[in-house]
């Protein structure tokens, strides 16, 4: 019995993280819960807003009239006690408010604007089914109009499952339906239709016992095709003769990856070190110790064998798992490994699905009827029940980590998450993190090795070729001599080629070779990259785009060139050199429609083509047998980049796609071309010693203070006007100097380095602390009065742990 609520309203430009005191309506003291959707009165005027209820009393503390919830918006909470708790940490350590937390976790379909039904599931009295229902079996759900006592009652029927509530965006994602079958006799009766048969109507015999054995039941056509093998002329035969009804039923949108692998794969026996990395994990979820295992394991050594062992063990408990993956569209033969190992147990959730489709994911887990998890970033709030194991796989990723408010890592969310559970974490990756490969050495997370790929097979052999030598030799190309013959004796053997080209630091940009004058976006501070494919030159910043100029705007002239790389200008001279070849190019202009990274790998994988072309999005993950070489054609854009992060970057990218060689029988073999060919990255990486690099680097963030020796926080500004953005810079490094004085190193404040984006400008403080909790505050404080700011077009953004500093 609750009378009193407490609700974080969602009030832009007003947000606190305080909850505002409402009034519950007598009708539903005994139903409200916490995590439940509500729209309450605000302000003086009639508003009404949006709510979540986090707490409830018996009884008021509170003189005066308090204002009533006006409607609740789903019969059942969104968010469970889990999700509302972690939202209130999330907010309080990444600096949001705790309403924008709570929206992070939902699905975006409960978002929306939509359409919400009310639709019979079981059997109802009949007073409820004429008063609530009129009759029909579903009607439209509009809350704010339904009389209070009506709620109630529908309350009640939600709680004992007769009711479901679904949701329509407005005229589009209606619910999927398809043909389903369902007999219309007895059995007694359908013997009768059976002698009437001719001995020759075989097929309809068939289907009459067919029909005996699902009555009662309703069968997807396509599925009772499949499984009885009737053809469906047959069916229709059955529907004429009155022994069956076609009928529309509700299908779940099942994304495409799951359609496509109904058989299960049987498990792989491990080899020693795997099998010591899937005990550790299992005793402790046995245990059910909650504990953070790293598993550093070299490309190929199988450490995806490992989770899927593991997150059985967790399903043999009755527990469940989450399985995160980087953007996972990137990596469908993961996903797909993990579907063929346990089947419709699977929910997948990643930014490639509709939002009908993720929405329906989302109901499958909460439902209980999905207990592993895939996906990517925003999956770490999965609304599972008794977790077992959580597994990052990748987990260096800088995906990981929102660039937007509210600023979460998965890495850290998924740590709560377990601690709350009392489960195990497992961290994987090849290349880990510093910060957790550091955390491994102080014995804060268990290491776990698995130092050589599956039977032994050797690490691919690398060769650094250094591109300054090269083009003393011949014109200026993308490709040395040894890398053209390396690909050449690939194809004549009928192996396959990965080729990278590192686009991170790097674009293709036109200048005038007369002036010198380059394209820049009049909105940014950034040159506008030439796109092929549309014809047009843009800005990767704001979205600016206009045509290609055929004369310099500056002076007129007509030498304007192209400079840089882009994958397709790298395609147009492999195709020069080796005409033979069948390229397939893998980049965001080829991959922008749904479903076209997926398409492009399996192509790959059935040898349609003997190389595959393409960004950073083909260094992970990908597992072909047939891969044998690997060329990265520009391993240094990423080095000159001013970030401490860049060595570390640079290393991790070349070991993940040096790791795509060689996987299988075939030995594989490596070529980096570079014009560092001494850079401690580039030799560590050629080496595969990620121990060494490491070492090395620990030295480097050890001297300069960096992480994970000491933390960081960037604190951006931005504003229309230079001066504006500067002097709040400046005073917000006052403010933070006064109140910090020697705890924490402030770093600035300075210009960003792309200084106006979208045609604001950007100013930054980077601040370097140990321990410090008093940052905590003041940075609480400065989040609340940024708001305020907004007005005068002022935005501050704090980002603990920015993953790039540029
Ligand atoms: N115990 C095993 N026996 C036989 N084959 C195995 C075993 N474990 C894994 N494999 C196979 O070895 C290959 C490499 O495994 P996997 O893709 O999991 O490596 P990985 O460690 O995740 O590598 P990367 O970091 O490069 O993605 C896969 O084809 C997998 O099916
Ligand atoms: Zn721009
Ligand atoms: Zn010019």
């Amino acid at each position: 019995m609750a009378e009193i609520a407490q609700i974080i309203v969602d009030v832009p430009t007003m947000q606190t993280n305080q909850p505002y005191t409402y009034q519950v309506p007598e009708e539903w003291q005994h139903q409200i819960q916490r995590g439940m959707r509500v729209t309450v009165p605000f302000g003086n005027g009639s508003r009404k807003v949006q709510g979540f209820v986090v707490g409830l009393d018996e009884q008021s503390n509170y003189d005066g009239e308090l204002k009533k919830i006006d409607s609740l918006m789903e019969l059942t909470p969104v968010l469970n006690e889990e999700l509302l708790d972690l939202s209130k940490w999330m907010a309080n350590e990444t600096f949001a408010f705790q309403i924008t937390c709570m929206h992070t976790m939902l699905p975006n379909l409960l978002k929306a604007k939509t359409t919400k039904y009310l639709k019979l599931v079981d059997e109802v009295n009949e007073t409820d089914f004429d008063e609530l229902f009129h009759g029909l079996e579903e009607i439209e759900f509009i809350p704010e109009s339904m009389p209070k006592e009506t709620v109630s009652r529908l309350l009640k029927l939600k709680k004992e499952q007769k009711v479901e509530i679904t949701y329509h965006v407005q005229n589009r994602a209606k619910p999927k339906t398809a043909v389903g079958i369902s007999p219309l006799m007895s059995f007694e009766q359908f013997e009768e239709q059976r002698s009437t048969l001719t001995a020759q109507a075989k097929a309809q015999n068939k289907l009459l016992s067919y029909l005996q054995s699902i009555i009662g039941q309703t069968i997807k056509l396509s599925d009772a095709r499949t499984n009885s093998k009737i053809s469906n002329a047959t069916f229709t035969i059955g529907e004429q003769k009155g022994w069956l009804k076609k009928l529309p039923i509700e299908v779940y949108r099942t994304p495409i990856e799951l359609q496509k692998n109904s058989n299960r794969e049987k498990e792989l026996t491990l080899n020693t070190e795997q099998a010591d990395a899937v005990s550790s994990i299992t005793d402790a979820i046995d245990q059910k110790q909650n504990k953070t295992f790293l598993l550093e394991g070299v490309t190929g050594s199988g450490k995806t064998e490992v989770y899927l062992q593991s997150i059985q063990n967790a399903l043999n408990h009755n527990q469940t798992a989450i399985m995160l993956v980087p953007e996972i569209s990137l990596t469908p033969q993961i996903v797909s490994r993990v579907e063929k190992r346990f089947g419709k147990d699977v929910a997948v959730m990643h930014s490639g699905l509709s939002n009908g489709e993720k929405y329906d994911e989302w109901r499958r887990i909460e439902r209980g009827e999905a207990h592993v998890v895939v996906g990517a970033r925003s999956a770490i709030f999965a609304p599972l029940k008794n977790i077992g194991l959580i597994i990052l796989d990748e987990e260096h990723e800088t995906s990981y980590k929102q660039d937007e408010t509210p600023r979460y890592h998965a890495r850290e969310v998924a740590k709560w998450r377990a601690k709350y559970h009392n489960a195990p974490l497992v961290l994987g990756s090849a290349t880990p993190s510093l910060e957790s490969r550091a955390r491994a050495q102080k014995n804060v997370y268990q290491q776990l090795m698995l130092t050589h790929r599956i039977n032994k097979r050797p690490m691919p052999s690398v060769s650094v070729v250094d591109m300054r030598e090269e083009l003393k030799h011949h014109t200026e190309s993308n490709f040395s001599t040894q890398l053209l013959e390396e690909v050449q004796t690939r194809i004549s053997r009928g192996e396959q080629t990965i080729l990278m080209l590192n686009r991170r630091g790097y674009s293709s940009f036109i200048m005038c070779r007369d002036c010198g004058f380059v394209l820049q976006c009049p909105n940014c501070d950034i040159s506008l990259t030439l796109h092929m494919d549309t014809h047009t030159m843009k800005c990767h910043y704001c979205g600016h785009e206009e045509p290609i100029p055929d004369i310099c705007p500056n002076c007129h002239s007509h030498q304007i060139r192209y400079y840089g790389t882009g994958t397709q200008k790298v395609e147009t001279e492999l195709q020069e050199k080796i005409p033979e070849a069948r390229i397939l190019r893998m980049d965001v202009d080829t991959t922008r429609r749904k479903g076209m990274h997926e398409k492009i790998l399996r192509q790959f994988g059935h040898h349609d083509a003997d190389i595959l072309l393409g960004t950073q999005m083909i260094a992970k993950g990908l597992d072909y047998p047939n891969v044998t070489l690997v060329g990265v054609l520009n391993a240094d854009t990423g080095l000159g980049l001013p970030d401490f992060r860049a060595s570390e970057h640079t290393f991790q990218l070349l070991t993940q796609v040096s790791g795509r060689a060689g996987r299988a029988d075939k030995p594989g073999q490596v070529i980096i071309q570079t014009y560092n060919p001494d850079h401690y990255a580039i030799q560590l990486a050629k080496h595969h010693n990620f121990e060494k690099f490491f070492e090395i680097e620990m030295q480097l963030r050890h001297r300069g203070n960096y992480p994970p020796y000491y933390y960081t926080t960037q604190i951006t500004v931005s504003h229309p006007e230079e001066k504006m953005a500067a002097k709040t810079i400046f005073s917000i490094g006052k403010f933070l100097q006064d109140g910090l004085g020697q705890e924490c190193v402030i770093l600035g404040p300075t210009p960003r380095s792309i200084a106006r984006v979208n045609r604001r400008y950007f100013y930054q403080i980077v601040i370097k602390y140990k321990h410090s909790n008093k940052l905590h505050e003041l940075l609480t404080e400065l989040m609340q009065r940024s708001q305020k700011l907004t007005k005068n077009k002022i935005q501050i953004s704090i980002d603990p742990d920015p993953q790039y500093f540029i």
